[in-house]
């Protein structure tokens, strides 16, 4: 029996063409040029304020713009989740751990109540025993508070692993010092350079990792 917690986008959910639907409008307005899907995969990973920032740097926009950008992108968030879509075998794979015994925690950079809405539109907001996001603490990852937090929200039991996508991710479990296993076919593609105790590419090989280390 394990903690296990996971990241949300690019890890189990490909939420970046809803998030380049909100990034376009407030672009649109601005008379800024759109953002492609890749550069908005590029650009998420810290949180919504990095993002708003990588949006003003990459359109040469007015700094001062970042308040009302942020206010404009979180009026959108949480509806913002028809384009949105689960990698393959994540909700089976996410319900077979659970029937083996461990327990699931989601610690992502998304603002919690847009990670909520999304969940509960994927119908996947029972999977998990405790959800942590990007405005839950004061603090984002890679700072390790968040997971601590997470696991501790499952309690004081099991062995302790976090599965994610990106840098962000393995920055903060190697913060954390909890071993980090890496989603290959997320937003960071083959993952090259990271630091992790194993990488997979398909959920199907996950079961076999955590049964690896717990
Ligand atoms: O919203 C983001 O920027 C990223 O969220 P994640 O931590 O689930 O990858
Ligand atoms: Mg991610």
């Amino acid at each position: 029996m394990a903690r296990l917690v996971f990241d949300l986008d690019g890890t189990l959910i490909d939420s970046a063409p809803d998030v380049r639907g909100i990034a376009n409008g407030i672009l649109a307005a601005l008379e800024a040029r759109p953002l492609s899907l890749p550069e908005t995969r590029r650009f998420m990973g810290e949180g919504v304020p990095t993002f708003v920032d990588r949006m003003i740097a990459s359109r040469e926009l007015d700094p001062c713009l970042k308040p009302r950008m942020l206010t404009e992108f979180m009026k959108h968030y949480d509806t913002a989740v028809e384009l949105t879509r689960v990698y393959p075998g994540v909700p089976e794979i996410l319900a077979s751990l659970s029937t083996e015994g461990h327990r699931l925690g989601l610690c992502t950079n998304k603002p919690e109540r847009p990670a909520r809405a999304v969940l509960r539109h994927l119908d996947l907001d029972g999977a998990f025993d405790a959800i942590v996001g990007g405005d839950t603490l004061n603090r984002r990852k890679p700072d390790p508070a968040p997971l601590h937090s997470t696991f501790d929200r499952l309690g004081d039991v099991g062995a302790q692993i976090y599965i994610g996508d990106s840098e962000t991710d393995a920055e903060t479990a190697l913060r954390a010092d909890v071993p980090f296993l890496l989603y290959t076919n997320g937003y960071r593609k083959g993952g090259g350079g990271l630091t992790c105790r194993a990488a997979f590419s398909d959920f199907a090989e996950l079961p076999a990792l955590v049964a690896r280390l717990s």
